[in-house]
């Protein structure tokens, strides 16, 4: 059984929006809405990782950011812990740089179902004035 540390950046702007990108056809979790992020390295902590690869996968250097919450998920074929990191301070301005679609989503306007189910009680926190959809 596979087992993977994760860690993945909320990319929160002024507006109360947030920075989410789509996960391409052929990956784990195939088009879902995501977070930014990926696997925390054997020589890597956290908030390296984050750092690493929201440069990677956005363009953006991570300035500012606090731990959000922290799950274990067990899929079928792998058990994941995420690690959310609120990001709230960086440089430069995110964008797909992977190729993938990225878009602002108002923090109020984001909808559980279209994230991999892991993210539920996170996307849960962040939507303070709407009942989740399922
Ligand atoms: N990035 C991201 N991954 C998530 C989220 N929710 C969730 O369950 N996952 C899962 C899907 C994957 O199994 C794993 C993240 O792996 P990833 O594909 O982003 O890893 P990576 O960027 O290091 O990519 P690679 O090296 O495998 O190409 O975590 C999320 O919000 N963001
Ligand atoms: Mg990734």
């Amino acid at each position: 059984m596979k087992q993977l540390e994760i860690a993945v950046g909320i990319i929160r702007n002024q507006a109360g929006e947030i920075f989410i990108t789509q996960r391409a056809a052929d990956a784990h979790m195939a088009n879902k809405l995501e977070f930014p992020g990926g696997k925390i390295e054997a020589d890597e902590t956290p908030e390296q990782a984050l750092v690493r690869e929201l440069q990677e996968e956005t363009g953006i250097t991570a300035t500012g950011f606090t731990l959000f919450d922290k799950l274990a998920y067990e899929f079928p074929d792998r058990h994941i812990t995420l690690w959310f990191f609120m990001v709230e301070s960086w440089e430069g301005e995110p964008w797909g740089k992977e190729g993938q679609p990225g878009q602002w989503i108002a923090q109020n306007a984001l909808v559980a179902s279209d994230f991999p189910p892991a993210n539920e009680p996170v996307i849960s926190k962040l939507v303070i004035n709407k009942p989740q959809q399922s």
